[in-house]
């Protein structure tokens, strides 16, 4: 069978980390986003990005994507700069990461087989019988078995989710970023997506990375949560020493209200038709 062809990229050390950001200064404008951010995310681990409204989540994941160029500080991806490698190695090192967006961003006028195949179109010169049996066991990874010939449009919020997690690893990614995953989707759906994120970790190894608002997933989710604001990173550290925090402004995060409802599915339709919060 067909391989997918490595990337022309010499493969790191495994012990290096997955990814690090040192000293990392933006600004949009005049105005300073990210304020001397230095992180590192080990191999394997799931961190979990949160912060307040502008705190630079969304700015800080343009970078480690390659999105964004820096006003000052590096960005190393599985040992590479990647404002300092050449476009083809870039998109080498691209091929190596996976991106599930938060609206799910499947074409409508695709069936969610080809959705997923897209990658492999792009990126390889697979057989289409290699690449419909990729799509078709990636679609099993996500719990969507069989959905490969339906369209997006007959799919559920939740199985948009899914289908997009699937186009994201097809490629066997080394490193999965998720942006909001649970958006949108109501508490059973969301959960359920908390516990695919620690399932394609647990089953592939891969580094994965997530930007939430939603403290309930992740304090599920994170082997580490780091928590951003005003541009810089206020702690970097598990799950229980960030509910530990004495950090003012961390227990301010923690205190507020998640905007997930509660999990509890009865309590959960309670709530909806008695149309209150
Ligand atoms: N393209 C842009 N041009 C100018 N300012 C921007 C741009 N994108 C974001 N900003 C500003 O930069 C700050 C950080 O934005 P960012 O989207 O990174 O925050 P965030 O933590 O992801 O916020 P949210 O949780 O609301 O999505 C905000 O004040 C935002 O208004």
């Amino acid at each position: 069978m067909a391989q997918i062809p490595p990337p022309a990229l010499p493969t790191p050390a495994p012990d290096l980390p997955a990814i690090e950001v040192r000293d990392l200064v933006t600004y949009y404008g005049k105005r300073k986003i990210l304020d001397g951010v230095t992180l590192s995310v080990r191999t394997g681990e799931v961190l979990v990005i949160m912060g307040g409204s502008g705190s630079g989540k969304t700015t800080l994941l343009k970078h480690l994507l390659g999105l964004l160029r820096p006003a000052a500080g590096q960005v190393r991806m599985l040992g590479h700069d990647i404002n300092a490698i050449s476009a083809r190695q870039l998109n080498a090192l691209r091929q190596r990461i996976g991106v599930a967006f938060q609206s799910g961003a499947l074409f409508s006028s695709l069936s969610v087989g080809e959705n997923i195949m897209l990658p492999l179109r792009e990126h390889t010169d697979l057989a289409e019988s290699t690449m419909r049996i990729m799509a078709r066991m990636k679609l099993e990874v996500v719990d969507l078995a069989g959905a490969e010939d339906l369209m997006p449009a007959e799919l559920s919020g939740g199985m948009i989710k899914r289908a997009a997690f699937a186009r994201a690893i097809v490629m066997d990614p080394r490193i999965l970023f998720c942006d909001e995953p649970s958006a949108g989707l109501d508490p059973v759906t969301s959960a359920s997506i908390d516990d695919l994120i620690a399932h394609l970790r647990d089953a592939t190894g891969m580094t994965v990375i997530v930007v939430t608002h939603e403290l309930e997933s992740a304090f599920k989710i994170a082997d580490r949560i780091c928590v951003l604001d005003h541009g810089r990173i206020l702690e970097i550290d598990t799950v229980e020493a960030i509910r530990r925090s004495a950090n003012p402004r961390i227990q301010d995060l923690l205190g507020r209200r998640t905007e997930r409802p509660a999990t509890d599915p009865d309590d959960y339709l309670r709530r909806l038709t008695e149309g209150g919060r």
